[in-house]
């Protein structure tokens, strides 16, 4: 049978870490991390996601600075607001949510955000060094960087392994597939016109699914399908996603 990877546990455990180095940052230095938090409108989703983060950053003692905006705010007003924050020194970390409204320009946005405040890491210029060989981005996103957690804190080596992710979002496919490749997997990226993506996730050690669309592979995605592989005797361990999201963000390491 699988082990299922404890995500929760491991979350626990990296919150106890931030934690400890947000003290020890008060006790040595006298400062207090802040985290901007900036919401657009009022996206049931989005909405819950942020009042994690928030959540999220009292547990650890990061101050997290709530800016709640109205839908119908212009491109040029949300600009001046992240100006703002970006002059704040009381402000280490910004994060936008998305999707932000249709009548903003999302990658106008996420470019007006100072490199060193772009926690998201999807400012151009880090995605752009997380693409390339020898650089580092200052941040990176952090779904895939969980993800990468969940590998290493669960003692799955990538190095050398055959790794197939599943859609190729800019928030999570894409920069896993980096991630992944910076950590000498060998990569491949299955998307809506990839044919026969079973073929391809067959031949996988590891495989992160983060489609936003079921179906996909074959019948059943996510949970249903890292389930059926465990009952065909392959899985080695798996995440399982929790009540909250889509059900759609699924990581298996296949025995082989
Ligand atoms: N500024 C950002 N906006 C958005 C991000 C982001 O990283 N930064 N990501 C998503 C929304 N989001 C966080 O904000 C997010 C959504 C879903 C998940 C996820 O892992 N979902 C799992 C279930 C997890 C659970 O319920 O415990 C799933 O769907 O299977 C992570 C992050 C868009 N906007």
């Amino acid at each position: 049978m699988a082990q299922i990877i404890d995500g929760k546990a491991i979350a626990a455990d990296i919150r106890r870490e931030v934690a400890a180095e947000v003290a020890a940052l008060s006790s040595t230095h006298n400062a207090v991390p802040g985290l901007a938090v900036v919401i657009v409108g009022s996206r049931k989703d989005s909405q819950t996601y942020v009042n994690m983060k928030r959540k999220a950053c009292a547990e650890v003692g990061i101050r997290s600075v709530d800016v709640d905006l109205p839908e119908d705010i212009s491109e040029a007003a949300l600009v001046a607001e992240v100006h703002r924050l970006n002059a704040d020194p009381a402000v280490h970390g910004i994060l936008v949510q998305l999707p932000l409204p249709k009548h903003i320009n999302e990658e106008k946005i996420l470019t007006e955000i100072s490199i060193e405040k772009d926690v998201d890491g999807f400012h151009p210029l880090n995605i752009g060094k997380l693409a390339m060989k020898g650089r580092e981005p200052l941040f990176v996103p952090c779904t895939p960087k969980g993800c990468m957690e969940l590998l290493s804190r669960s003692g799955v080596t990538v190095k050398g392994k055959r790794a197939v992710v599943v859609g190729r979002s800019n928030i999570v496919g894409l920069p896993v597939s980096l991630l992944l490749l910076k950590a000498d997997a060998t990569v491949s990226i299955v998307h809506s016109r990839t044919p026969d993506p079973e073929s391809i996730v067959r031949e996988a050690d590891i495989v992160i699914a983060a489609a936003g669309q079921a179906m996909m592979v074959s019948k059943g995605t996510g949970s249903s399908q890292a389930l059926r592989l465990s009952m065909l005797g392959r899985t080695r361990s798996m995440t399982l996603p929790g009540s909250l999201g889509t059900g759609l963000l699924v990581m298996w390491i296949l025995e082989r």
